[in-house]
């Protein structure tokens, strides 16, 4: 992968200064013309981006369509119709003690702001948040993943016909050019992909204080318990873990299944994966609905994870092939595996599913609870208590119930994670505040009740501030 040259990546930023200062004053017709511009072009090149997926992981073009044209144009359709009201002033009630002023929250573009995006959804992690960016008013420089090489060639050709550089730009490469736009005093970093990464960023980010927007991973529980409807359950979860295989942010990584129902569970997923790629092995392999691992890479990275859960005595109870020459790895499900394999420590990311059995819901609750925050979590019940119980004594990022990964699609719902899987919120008008700097704008008149606390400290002053202040004790209406 050859790498971005850092005079270039100078000059698009010194020249997005202009730019983002002339946007300040941007309105919501100049911001979504920008936006049916990048869809009008990114459409037009729908079938290319079949091509591009297909070369890059052999993306099925459904996948394509469901899990990366879908996030994006819902993004869009969303800003189109709501843009006019997220960018209106709010206006705020004054409280007690700002009593004749008037007060309202301005959304501001940030500025000059980075996207640097993961493979795993390469175009929803680039142009989802690109949407938001311009939706906010703000220039941007993207820096796609090196890992999918054709389909982030193809967006910097679609970034190029319709933005000049001074707007938006885009450039590729891998860490040395990542490095490099890190050092610029970016006004917002918006950044997708791992933990480890993120730390990074953060660090960067603090050299300029810019502020960031981490989405970034983890391990996602699921549970499933007595009351599951398991068949939902198991059509749900096959669905959410080997959709783009496994590869997926919001995937359930493991999951825990109520010791009672367990083998039903395993027959239940056993006959959906049957049903969706195939009967047998040979027959998965070929199905053209599954991608593949994205690199020989995270093959191997995967490969080893089976293996050692295997040596260390786990059972396998599906799939379990491994082709490194086709970066093929059969949809999985284990079970039995002991502690200490580091199939349990590590974000899986791939076609791999651990079955944990689990007697006690309190013991599940008390494992989640003793790991880093996820950044999702997904609870299988038909137990309304069961549920509210996960849902109080846990935290992540995002949840669902019966179902999975589909919160992701949500444009209502703050998309993110919290602590280890992230900080801040995507999409609709979460998104657009992540790129929004909320300004505090108070209007003074010569009657605020303010004016009372200016000196000279008569004693009838203090008098009077310490009635204001004991009035604050009374409840608010
Ligand atoms: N929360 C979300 O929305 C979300 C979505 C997709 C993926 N993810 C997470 O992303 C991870 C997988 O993606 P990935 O492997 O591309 O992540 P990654 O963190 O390795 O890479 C992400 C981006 O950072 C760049 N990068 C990598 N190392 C860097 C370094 N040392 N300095 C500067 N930049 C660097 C990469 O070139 C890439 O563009 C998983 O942890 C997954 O859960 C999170």
């Amino acid at each position: 992968m050859s790498e971005a040259d850092p005079l270039d990546i100078q000059a698009t930023f010194d020249a997005q200064l202009a730019t983002a200062l002339a946007w300040r004053t941007s309105t919501a017709q100049q911001r979504l013309r920008r936006i049916r511009r990048l869809r009008d072009a990114m459409m037009a090149q729908r079938e290319a981006f079949y091509a591009a997926f297909a070369q890059d992981y052999r993306k099925p073009p459904a996948e394509v369509e469901a899990s990366e044209f879908l996030p994006v144009m819902d993004e869009i359709r969303h800003a189109l119709g709501r843009l006019k009201r997220w960018m209106k002033p709010r206006t705020v009630w004054p409280t007690t003690t700002m009593l004749g002023t008037r007060a309202s929250v301005q959304y501001q573009p940030r500025g000059r702001v980075l996207i640097v995006a993961p493979w795993n959804y390469p175009l929803s992690l680039c142009f989802g948040p690109l949407v938001s960016a311009l939706a906010a008013g703000n220039t941007a420089i993207i820096k796609p993943s090196e890992m999918t090489p054709a389909v982030s060639a193809l967006m910097g050709r679609i970034i190029a016909s319709v933005f000049p550089a001074n707007e938006v730009a885009l450039f590729e490469g891998s860490q040395p050019t990542s490095r490099v736009l890190l050092e610029l005093p970016f006004d917002h970093i918006f950044f997708t992909g791992s933990p480890a990464v993120g730390k990074l960023v953060m660090a960067a980010a603090a050299r300029h204080l810019a502020s960031v927007t981490l989405e970034l991973g983890g391990k996602s529980p699921s549970i499933v318990d007595a009351s599951a409807n398991l068949k939902l359950a198991a059509e749900t979860l096959m669905w959410g873990k080997f959709l783009n295989n496994g590869q997926t942010c919001v995937a359930p990584d493991h999951v825990y299944v109520h010791a009672s129902v367990k083998d039903a569970f395993v027959d239940a997923c056993r006959a959906v994966l049957q049903q969706r790629y195939g009967a047998g092995p040979a027959a998965q392999k070929a199905s053209a609905d599954l991608a593949r691992v994205v690199n020989r890479r995270h093959t191997q990275r995967l490969a080893s994870l089976l293996a050692d859960a295997q040596q260390r005595g786990a059972r396998l109870l599906a799939g379990g092939e491994v082709d490194e020459d086709q970066c093929y790895i059969a949809p999985t499900l284990l079970d039995r595996i002991p502690a200490g394999a580091a199939i349990l420590s590590e974000e899986i990311f791939g076609p791999l599913l651990p079955i944990i059995g689990y007697t006690e819901l309190d013991q599940v609750i008390a494992a989640i609870n003793a790991a880093p925050k996820p950044l999702a979590l997904y609870v299988w019940s038909t137990d309304r208590r069961a549920v509210g119980k996960v849902l109080e004594q846990t935290s992540s990022g995002g949840a669902c119930v019966n179902h999975c990964v589909a919160h992701f699609a949500h444009g209502n719902l703050p998309f993110g994670g919290v602590n280890n899987s992230g900080m801040g919120s995507a999409h609709g008008e979460y998104g657009f505040k992540a790129f929004s700097h909320e300004r505090a704008v108070l209007r003074a008149s010569p009657l605020m009740l303010i004016k009372l606390f200016f000196p000279p400290y008569t004693g009838r002053r203090t008098g009077l501030m310490r009635t204001i202040v004991d009035a604050l004790r009374l409840p608010m209406l």
